[in-house]
């Protein structure tokens, strides 16, 4: 059976972001990436600092494991990473959280297909701004937009600043009919001090708010903060 690099699996905790926000769900955070955001708040997943701690499981380890920490206390599981779309072989997983009556959400960012995409529940693609300092491969993005339902599908752009913001309205004028979040991004995740950090947040939260309203291109678009961030900081596993 093929087997899937694993480096996190946590909760039942609530989704901290966008399309399904306080939804009470479960994490399992794959080992790797495509991209190096410079901003990315899971860079131990892809720079090699937690390369120890990769554990390659099958499917059926992984729902074990997802009951040996969340018992019966959760219907929902959210596949992160690094980025998930790179694993072909993810399906599997997929299929079996259906089969057990769990409904499964999905974040990645764009750059990658997998045709077990069309399963997941709450897909949410998260294309990266210029502060990433990663490159849009738009022809990528489009064939990946068209593949999906826009019923399950949603769009999540993290802002930094202002050209952040400009990247914001080109994705939402791309794909008008994909529900759009825009997300407040947090520049200091090396912040111990939980306090300090949702003071920050919560003020980069009311920029991000006040570009939004003042806009005439970002109408229908729901605005959000990380709420795990504000609730509990730079940590893991939360
Ligand atoms: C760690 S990524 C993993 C999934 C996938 N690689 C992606 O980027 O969509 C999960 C989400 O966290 C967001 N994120 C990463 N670093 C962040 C930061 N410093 N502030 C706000 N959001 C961040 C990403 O944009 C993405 O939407
Ligand atoms: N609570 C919580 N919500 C999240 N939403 C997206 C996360 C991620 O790292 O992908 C995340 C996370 O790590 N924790
Ligand atoms: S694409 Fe996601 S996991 Fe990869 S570097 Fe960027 S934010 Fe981090
Ligand atoms: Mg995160």
């Amino acid at each position: 059976m093929s087997k899937l690099p694993v480096l996190e699996v946590f909760g039942p905790t609530i989704q901290g972001e966008g399309m399904v926000v306080g939804r009470k769900t479960m994490f399992v955070r794959t080992a790797g990436c495509d991209y190096s955001c410079a901003w990315c708040d899971s860079a131990f997943t892809w720079d090699g600092s937690a390369k120890e701690d990769i554990r390659l499981l099958t499917a059926d380890e992984i729902f074990e494991e997802l009951r040996d920490v969340g018992g019966d206390a959760f219907d929902h599981v959210t596949i992160s990473g690094g980025n998930p779309g790179l694993l072909k072989h993810m399906g599997t997983l997929v299929d079996l959280l259906h089969e057990n009556g769990c409904e499964v959400a999905l974040e990645t960012q764009g750059s990658k297909w997998q045709d077990w995409f069309k399963n997941i529940d709450d897909l949410t693609i998260s294309p990266k701004p210029p502060s990433s300092l990663m490159k849009t491969d738009w022809h990528k993005l489009d064939e990946i937009i068209a593949e999906l339902n826009p019923l399950t599908t949603s769009l999540k752009v993290v802002v930094f600043d202002k050209e952040d913001l400009e990247y914001a309205k080109g994705i939402h004028k791309r794909y008008p009919n994909i529900p759009f979040f825009v997300q407040v991004g947090n520049d200091d995740t090396e912040e111990v001090d939980d306090t300090k950090l949702m003071h920050h947040l919560l003020g980069k939260y009311e920029w991000l708010i006040d570009q939004v309203m003042a806009s005439t291109e970002l109408n229908r678009v729901r605005v959000l903060p990380q709420v795990h961030a504000l609730l509990w900081g730079n940590r893991r596993g939360v």
